[in-house]
């Protein structure tokens, strides 16, 4: 039987090739990305970031199983990649200060992603609110695996490709699908199906928080 992961990967293809070919990544490698445009998923991806450390805690805060729970943990703490010191760098080499940041509303995607991820925890399963997780890790894995041997003229954006392409980062990754396929193989076909749906959303998200920055999404009346 495929393992649940290659079922998700297979639903969400289209959604991920469309992340692997927008504008924002191709201009990101290319180096020709407007500064602004960073700045902007920056800001908006701090927001995302924030609540995904809060999600992992409360999801490990459900499991029993020590080895799960303990990874939950340190994705909490940003302990399974150099992503939080990458983003204070980011943040001072750009200057955005803790002010502009309170003074930047959460866009609507980023607001949505976030939501979808906090109604997988308060009405799906463990194992759906932990599936809604994996998008993030696997898809910038392949981001940076597929960037990483062009690179990008530019310092920044270079850096931040090194991030999702590095041994620690895809470990991480590796751990995080595995976990998946254990609750996988362990769960109902109605919950095995809540799993991919809550994958393929997920994905959806990513495409969109792409586009997001892309066009500077703001809410409107
Ligand atoms: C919208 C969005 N999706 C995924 C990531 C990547 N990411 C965020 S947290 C985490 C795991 C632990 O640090 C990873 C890989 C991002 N930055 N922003």
């Amino acid at each position: 039987m495929p393992t649940i992961t290659s079922i998700m990967r297979t639903q969400a293809e289209d959604l991920w090739n469309k992340s692997f070919n927008h504008p924002f990544i191709k201009e990101l490698s290319k180096g020709t990305l407007p500064m602004d445009t960073f700045r902007y998923y920056l800001k908006q991806d701090h927001y995302y970031l924030n609540n995904f450390s809060i999600l992992h805690k409360r999801i490990a805060d459900k499991i029993d199983e020590p080895q799960i729970k303990q990874f939950l943990i340190a994705g909490s703490e940003g302990l399974n990649d150099g992503e939080n010191e990458i983003r204070e760098t980011f943040f001072k080499e750009l200057t955005i200060t803790a002010e502009e940041m309170g003074t930047t509303p959460i866009a609507p995607n980023a607001y949505s992603y976030v939501s979808h991820m906090y109604h997988e925890l308060n009405e799906g399963t463990t194992a759906s609110a932990c599936t809604a997780l994996l998008p993030c890790y696997w898809l910038y894995n392949e981001i940076g695996k597929q960037l990483i041997a062009d690179g990008s003229p530019i310092e920044l954006y270079q850096q931040f490709i090194e991030t999702y392409d590095s041994p620690e980062f895809t470990e991480a990754t590796n751990q995080m699908i595995q976990i998946i396929d254990q609750f996988g193989e362990q769960a109902s076909d109605g919950e095995r199906q809540r799993m991919i749906t809550a994958f393929v959303r997920s994905s959806y998200y990513e495409l969109n928080f792409w586009e997001m920055a892309y066009v500077h999404e703001e809410w409107h009346n």
